[in-house]
């Protein structure tokens, strides 16, 4: 480990905001080497290059001048042992199968498998033909709490799991807008003029109304209620508020006048969505991008013996929490129960994004490599909980009918065992 040719050769496609995270995490580990990087946009491009000149690393080869450039990057000479996908949404699912079609094994994505029920359906088979690796990089699922929260429902503290919560409510308008310059605080363009997401993520809230977003929360809970292993999403219902919060935004920060202020929205502000699964859990999710609100992804964990929330962060567990009916403060038992992985690998987390948990979704992709196994998160686990996008923007059409979950395993989620974090390896 750690000489030149052991070291894995990894390209990434996509240097943006998140991108360079994600190239951060890979400079600073010594079995890896950044091999070729690919994106169109060269201030990002000159933002990435930057940091690898200071990591002292090697520059990496550089794809640029066309939409199309990752295929070059694909047929590079020398091969790629993995590739790490970065760009918008719309992106995902070509980059990925034309990564399989070449013939490469790993594949990692950032979260969001593809846009329609039938992209999700083309990686999963893609996947299967060429007998590669899909993760989805779904950072949330190792967040120290909600491992912490994975390790007490596998000791059974709160008794058989019942029902769930989860989503994305995190005030994104100054994500979606911005002045074409800075990412965050100024200015209400989108589109050409805004930059990075304000380029192409707040076209979803004008032409479509799901839960556009449902990874972060889904991701963990899938993890508590080992959905694709034992159990299965079945049904799911959505409904939609208006949407208010984007334009208000926009006349807030542009005037009445500004262009954007005649755009209309489709993205409802709140969009909840409810989820029945074949181990008689119920899931309910909400997607809450478009209004003031403190960052949260709102987490409840319920079952037949307690109850974990982390808005309040309280944890129940009957028989054992100091006082009948009061919630205990968290942190004494997710101190208590910290997952092994955080316990092992916390130093390694210092400087990683979001809190560390962005080191642990790299890890596991790198030494899945190494170690020629399966990835601990799959393409099945990202076909399911990325389909809850398409499915949720039927429902809400359909006059929030309630429409039925694919079941991208072919039924061997009957068969299949959970894999994910049983070690404190990755
Ligand atoms: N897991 C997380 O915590 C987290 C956080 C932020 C973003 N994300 C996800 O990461 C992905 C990227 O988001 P971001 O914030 O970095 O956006 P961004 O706009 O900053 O970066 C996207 C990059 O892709 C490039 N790109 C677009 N089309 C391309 C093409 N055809 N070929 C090559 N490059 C192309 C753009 O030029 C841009 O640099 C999205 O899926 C987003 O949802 C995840």
């Amino acid at each position: 480990q750690g000489a030149a040719d052991t070291k894995l050769k990894i390209a990434i496609i996509g240097v943006g905001l998140r991108g360079q995270n994600h190239l951060d995490l890979l400079l600073n580990r010594n079995d890896v080497d950044v091999v070729a990087i690919c994106d169109i946009d060269e201030r990002m491009l000159s933002m990435a290059k930057e940091a690898i000149t200071k990591s002292g690393k090697k520059m990496p080869e550089v794809y640029t001048g066309s939409t199309e450039a990752w295929k070059k990057l694909l047929e590079r000479k020398g091969g790629l042992d993995g590739v790490l996908i970065a760009t918008p949404w719309e992106w995902h699912k070509p980059m990925i199968i034309g990564s399989l079609e070449a013939g490469i094994k790993y594949v990692a994505t950032e979260v969001i498998l593809g846009i329609t029920l039938q992209d999700h359906w083309d990686v999963v088979k893609a996947a299967e033909k060429h007998n590669a690796h899909v993760m989805m990089l779904e950072n949330v699922c190792y967040r120290r709490d909600v491992m912490a929260v994975l390790n007490m429902v596998r000791q059974g503290l709160f008794g058989e799991l019942i029902h769930l919560q989860g989503g994305y409510q995190h005030d994104l308008r100054e994500v979606k807008f911005n002045d074409g310059v800075n990412p965050y605080g100024h200015g209400v363009e989108f589109g050409e003029k805004g930059f990075s997401e304000a380029r192409w993520r707040t076209e979803h809230s004008v032409h479509r109304n799901g839960d556009l977003y449902p990874t972060h929360g889904i991701g963990p809970i899938a993890q508590y209620i080992n959905i694709n292993r034992g159990n299965r999403f079945l049904t799911l219902n959505s409904f939609s508020t208006k949407a208010r919060g984007l334009h208000n935004h926009i006349v807030k920060g542009g005037g009445e006048n500004h262009p954007n202020a005649r755009v209309n929205f489709k993205l409802g502000d709140i969009v909840t969505t409810q989820i029945n699964c074949a181990g008689g859990e119920t899931i309910l999710l909400q997607h809450d991008t478009n209004l003031p609100r403190p960052y949260s992804l709102g987490f409840r964990v319920q079952g037949t013996n307690g109850i974990w929330m982390d808005v309040n962060k309280g944890i129940y567990i009957e028989g054992q929490s100091a006082k009948p009916h009061q919630w205990d403060d968290a942190k004494v038992w997710l101190d208590k129960y910290d997952h092994p992985l955080w316990a092992k690998w916390s130093k390694e987390t210092a400087g990683a994004g979001h809190g560390g948990m962005d080191f642990f979704v790299i890890h596991s992709f790198i030494e899945s490599i190494k170690r020629k196994v399966p990835t601990p998160m799959d393409v099945y686990d990202a076909a399911a909980w990325s389909a809850i996008t398409p499915l949720s923007e039927k429902s809400i059409e359909l006059g929030n009918e309630t429409v039925e979950f694919p079941d991208f395993t072919g039924g061997q989620w009957m068969y299949r065992k959970p894999v994910f974090a049983l070690t404190n390896e990755f």
